[in-house]
């Protein structure tokens, strides 16, 4: 069998930060209702952050929302801040109040990382270790995976330099003295993220710009530049992409 090589990355660069939103949100819902044709259920891995959440938000809104059999939907997160059930800066506890509160999902099918006052206490690395065990156990790679692109490239909970952005021999891992807080996270590693079907890095604003180009141009320093699904989507309003070299 011949292997199909990755496709992308492609980049789509939208006018402002709400229409990329709500053109993202358009796209996954048809990536999920695709999925869902062709499998019965579909897997999206969520990231925190303003994009992230912006584009939940604009999936709530979406008339076209009701079109993803919701109850057939597997939701993974990509990063986790490591801090208490329902804390206000947890990525679950956004997602829940941009979408997923709002929509018929299967609890059984909705996988938060743990929380530091959950079955494994204050411990990261045994609910980095609890994650896994629960990704392996699940079937098959993920449809989507969104990932926030951070001003310094980072990815999920993986910035440049540290250590947790260099581990390959686990799928899921803690991450301590982050230096965007909280300090202590959880991360998917990269090949976790780069085993999915599709993944798609979202940035909007001018403080974006310098990343984006950093990581497009390919500079293996940059977490953002290592990321990469069998198809690989850049999302970015004009603002991220103003210092992209100008298209022929
Ligand atoms: O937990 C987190 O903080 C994130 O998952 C992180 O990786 C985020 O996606 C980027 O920092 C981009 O965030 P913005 O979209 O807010 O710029």
């Amino acid at each position: 069998m011949t292997a199909v090589p990755p496709a992308g990355p492609f980049v789509v660069i939208h006018r402002d930060k709400e229409l990329m939103a709500q053109a993202t949100a358009a796209r996954l819902i048809t990536a999920v209702v695709d999925a869902q044709a062709a499998g019965g259920a579909a897997s999206v891995v969520l990231t925190g952050g303003r994009n992230g959440n912006g584009l939940l938000a604009a999936l709530a809104g979406s008339p076209a929302r009701d079109a993803v059999d919701w109850g057939r939907l597997d939701v993974w997160w990509g990063d986790e801040r490591f801090l208490p059930h329902g804390h206000p800066d947890r990525n679950d506890t956004q997602a829940r109040a941009a979408l997923l509160d709002a929509v018929p999902l299967d609890p059984a099918r909705v996988h938060p990382m743990p929380a530091s006052d959950g079955p494994h206490g204050d411990d990261p690395d045994a609910a980095a270790e609890s994650y896994a065990a629960e990704l392996a156990a699940a079937a098959g790679p993920f449809d989507v995976l969104l990932l926030g692109v951070g001003p310094d490239t980072h990815i999920a909970s993986l910035f440049p330099g540290h250590p947790a952005a260099e581990v390959t021999d686990r799928t899921v891992v803690a991450v301590r003295e982050a230096p965007k807080p909280p300090p202590t996270r959880i991360s998917l590693t990269l090949p976790v993220i780069n085993s999915a079907g599709e993944v798609w890095l979202l940035a909007a604003g001018e403080d974006k710009a310098r990343a984006v180009a950093t990581a497009l141009g390919g500079d293996d320093a940059a977490p953002a530049a290592r990321a990469a699904g069998a198809r690989t989507l850049w999302l970015l309003d004009e603002a991220a992409a103003a210092d992209l070299p100008a298209a022929a």
